[in-house]
């Protein structure tokens, strides 16, 4: 077992490589593929899941809790009654005893013991993580050693090179079977089911070679889920989504990164993100968020069809890909909400002013004499524009359909923050994770961010600083935050009419030159609109927040040759690399 980098034998044509607690060979003949960049999205996957596994785990215990308080009690009036009967009947009195439980004082009969003696004390809940495309295992093994709460993870790859590699890696780790295990294959009653357990190796890191999909699909029932699925995929992850909404057990995580921004965050390729993503993308500057959106609304209208939904707690758009960490639950109710949280958006081609047009609606009506809650779902007026924008007239382009809810878990966030702040030393990359993970946390979830340097450049003004623009749409009695997809961006509750107005009131104290502006330009329709009410630009308290202290470190400082999502492993699925899978 490799513990330390200096006990091993490192073989020839092999190269060590150390990521955290972890270490994998990579063959000079490059039979699977590695970016040493994406560290970054391991350690902060390694931090959420093992996050969401502990707080999974808490949720348990507590109704495990609950369900003994009740047996108890159950068996406890059970008891009483049997005591109040007649002996002629057969009743048999009982000593009792008091003990205290979550319903308060439970008298129990003496003999017995109560929910604390009896209690066969609860075991933490261990659960089980499918990595859909392992490549070297690296990801699996870190997961398998980091997170304490792995019963095991399966690792798939289609390649027989991968696996192959994954082997060796899994064994240098010492996480492979037992030495004295003679079974080859996992036993039925495992939630694995025997037909794809084929091949399948035992050990905390169990390795199948085969195609994701059929694996995640043997997966899908009730009995089989797992509690936790990771698809990092070259490229989009679109072609598994389907089959790994089904696979995650109710309440599990489905972890997603996607690297193909150049179809999700550019306008350059608008038939293929919507033959992958069902959606359009948006050519603005907070095209990194729509990108998240349309990542998200593939997995809810997935997740739909089979009466599941999603609860996004973390969307991150890093460097060259998106990651997305979303809890997948069943509940009719929820799955009839997914329209009104869906919408395409009117984009402004001159100002990037937006203009949402939501697909559905939920009504609710009380009934006045029961009190309860009916809910109707219903279809939405629109369209919510004229044909030209109403701040600078300029043509519109549709974008969408995106997911138009809450992006970010500022609660789950919060506590991969507490987690990070006393385990600062266990990730490689904790600055930056801490970073992205504050600013994510204050993130308002209304669509979309700007930046002020932008909005000048469409008044042709000088540009206000960051925390004028905030000051002054916080004094309008609206809220502000940062985005952590983009450094010097603000998020609003304000329309755009809003921010311009704010703007507006900045030419005044610091006037354009209109002998330049064209009177066809989106400027000169921009600047011609009085502001509504004069902006207040004193310094607002609560401009400065946390995050506006972290200095976002979007991209990677020092980019390696390894930058970019890398081109595929010299291995059995080598294809010819697809233009649109990296961003320039
Ligand atoms: C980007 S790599 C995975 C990297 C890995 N998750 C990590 O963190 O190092 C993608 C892997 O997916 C595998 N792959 C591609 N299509 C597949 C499929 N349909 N089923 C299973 N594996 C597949 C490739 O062989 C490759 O090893
Ligand atoms: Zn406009």
């Amino acid at each position: 077992m490799a513990s330390g980098s200096s006990s091993i034998t490192i073989p020839e044509g092999f190269t060590l490589h150390t990521e955290n607690t972890s270490h994998i060979l990579i063959s000079s003949k490059d039979e699977a593929f590695l970016n040493p960049v994406q560290e970054f999205n391991r350690d902060l996957s390694v931090a959420c899941i093992r996050v969401w596994s502990e707080e999974s785990d808490k949720d348990k215990e507590t109704k495990w809790r609950q369900a003994q308080d009740k047996k108890a009690k159950r068996e406890a009036e059970a008891d009483q009654k049997e005591q109040k009967r007649p002996k002629s009947e057969g009743g048999q009195p009982k000593p009792v005893q008091s003990v205290s439980g979550a319903q308060g004082e439970i008298t129990l009969p003496a003999n017995e013991p109560g929910p604390v003696g009896k209690a066969k004390e609860y075991r933490p809940y261990k659960f089980v993580l499918l990595e859909a495309l392992s490549a070297t295992g690296l990801r699996s093994i870190r997961y398998a050693k980091e997170i304490p709460l792995v019963r095991y993870v399966i690792a798939n790859d289609l390649s027989a090179s991968a696996t192959a590699a994954m082997k060796r890696n899994v064994d240098l780790n010492g996480l492979g079977p037992a030495p004295d295990s003679t079974e080859e294959m996992v036993p039925p009653d495992e939630k694995t089911p025997t037909r794809i357990s084929h091949g399948l190796t035992l050990g905390k890191v169990r390795i199948n070679e085969g195609d994701a999909c059929a694996l995640m699909y043997n997966h899908r029932t009730e009995k089989t889920r797992v509690d936790v699925v990771d698809l990092d995929p070259y490229g989009t992850a679109a072609p598994f989504i389907d089959a790994a909404v089904q696979a995650v057990n109710d309440g599990g995580l489905l972890c997603v990164t996607c690297t193909d921004l150049s179809v999700l965050a550019t306008t350059n390729y608008p038939e293929k993100c919507y033959s992958n993503y069902g959606g359009v993308p948006v050519k603005a500057e907070y095209c990194h968020e729509a990108a998240l959106r349309l990542v998200l609304n593939t997995l809810s209208t997935s997740a739909g069809r089979y009466g599941r939904y999603i609860q996004p707690l973390l969307s991150l758009s890093i460097d060259f890909y998106v990651r997305l960490f979303v809890r997948i639950q069943s509940a009719p109710i929820e799955v009839k909400k997914a329209a009104s949280k869906t919408s395409m958006y009117y984009i402004c081609t001159g100002c990037q002013s937006f203009y949402e047009q939501p697909l559905g609606k939920m009504v609710e009506k009380v009934h006045e004499r029961s009190g309860s809650t009916n809910r109707l779902f219903k279809t939405q007026v629109g369209p919510p524009v004229p044909q030209k924008c109403t701040e600078c007239s300029s043509v519109l382009h549709v974008s969408g359909p995106m997911w138009s809810g809450p992006i970010q878990d500022s609660s789950f966030i919060s506590k991969v923050l507490e987690h990070l702040e006393t385990n600062q030393d266990k990730y490689g990359t904790s600055t930056r994770m801490k970073g992205m993970l504050t600013v994510a946390k204050e993130e308002l979830n209304s669509p979309f961010y700007f930046t002020p340097s932008r909005v000048a450049g469409f008044f042709h003004s000088t540009c206000p600083p960051l925390d004028d623009v905030a000051s002054a749409l916080l004094h309008a009695g609206h809220d502000v935050s940062r985005s952590h997809a983009c450094p010097g961006s603000l998020k609003t509750n304000a329309t755009r009419q809003d921010v311009h107005d704010v703007f507006r009131s900045w030419v005044k104290k610091h006037p354009v030159k209109m002998e330049k502006i064209s009177d066809q330009s989106p400027a000169y329709q921009l600047l011609g609109k009085e502001p509504r009410v004069e902006a207040n630009f004193k310094r607002h308290p609560r401009s400065v927040t946390q995050s506006s202290q972290v200095k976002l470190v979007r991209y990677q400082q020092n980019p390696t040759p390894h930058w970019g999502p890398g081109s595929r492993a010299d291995s059995g699925t080598k294809r010819k690399r697809d233009d649109n899978e990296e961003i320039e």
